[in-house]
């Protein structure tokens, strides 16, 4: 699907899709949520990290956030993304506990706030993350994604391109948010998996790490 290479068919198809998945009720997203806790508590990437980011859902995106209790028991700790102040369009990962002094960013999504983030010994960079739980606006059945278009997790992940160990990056969705293929762009990192509500996708091994 050359076509959706185009950035107006693309934006075009992240409106759709950001649509569909705003319109679930209370009740589906919360069922949405529960289900998707249970597929993630499967995956050994999720069963042995030690220290995982998540994000606070806006806007119908699917909530990672049942998972919490259940790290909090297995003493893994948890990050959230933090949008960089002075650097354009990358993430921090700030420790996410109930202490944790947050704000609404310019995005209106709750994160750590930027003094508590300003602290080395509060955050990681992308690297030092055994898992990322990584929200998508659309998947296809090779694990291929399309984000906010921000490019903000892929430029935080761009040194994963390089080679070397990485992170295992899970991204995550309502079922509804599967379509038939998506193009892939240069600058796409290749998700390890997809997590739905309804089933995880696997990326083709060959592909995963070029
Ligand atoms: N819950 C959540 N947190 C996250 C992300 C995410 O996708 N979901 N991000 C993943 O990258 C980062 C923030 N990225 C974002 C990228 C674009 C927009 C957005 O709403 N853009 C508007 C137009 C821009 C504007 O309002 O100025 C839009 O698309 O309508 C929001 C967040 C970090 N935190
Ligand atoms: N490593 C990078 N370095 C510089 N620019 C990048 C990098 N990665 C992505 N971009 C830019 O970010 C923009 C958004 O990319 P894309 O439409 O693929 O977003 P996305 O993957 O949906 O978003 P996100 O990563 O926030 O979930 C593109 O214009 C792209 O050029």
């Amino acid at each position: 699907m050359e076509s959706l290479h185009d950035p107006e068919a693309k934006r075009a198809l992240r409106r759709q899709l950001r649509r569909k998945r705003s319109i679930l009720s209370r009740h589906e997203q919360r069922q949405a949520a529960l289900n998707l806790c249970q597929q993630l508590k499967r995956l050994p990437e999720v069963q042995r990290a030690r220290r995982i980011s998540l994000y606070l859902p806006v806007n119908g995106e699917i909530d990672p956030t049942p998972l919490l209790p259940w790290f909090q028991k297995r003493n893994v700790d948890v990050y959230l993304p933090v949008l960089r102040p002075l650097s354009a369009n990358s993430l921090w990962f700030v420790a996410y506990h109930a202490h944790t002094p947050m704000v609404k960013n310019r995005f209106g999504i709750l994160e750590p706030d930027t003094r508590f983030a300003a602290h080395r010994r509060n955050r990681l960079p992308a690297w030092a993350l055994d898992t990322l739980i990584v929200p998508l606006v659309g998947f296809d059945a090779q694990a291929n994604r399309m984000g906010m278009g921000g490019g903000f997790y892929d430029r935080s992940l761009a040194f994963i391109r390089r080679g070397g160990p990485a992170p295992a990056l899970i991204g995550v969705a309502h079922a509804c948010q599967q379509v038939d293929t998506l193009p892939v762009e240069p600058w796409d990192v290749p998700l390890t998996a997809v997590a739905s509500d309804r089933a995880v996708v696997r990326a083709d091994k060959k592909k995963s790490r070029p």
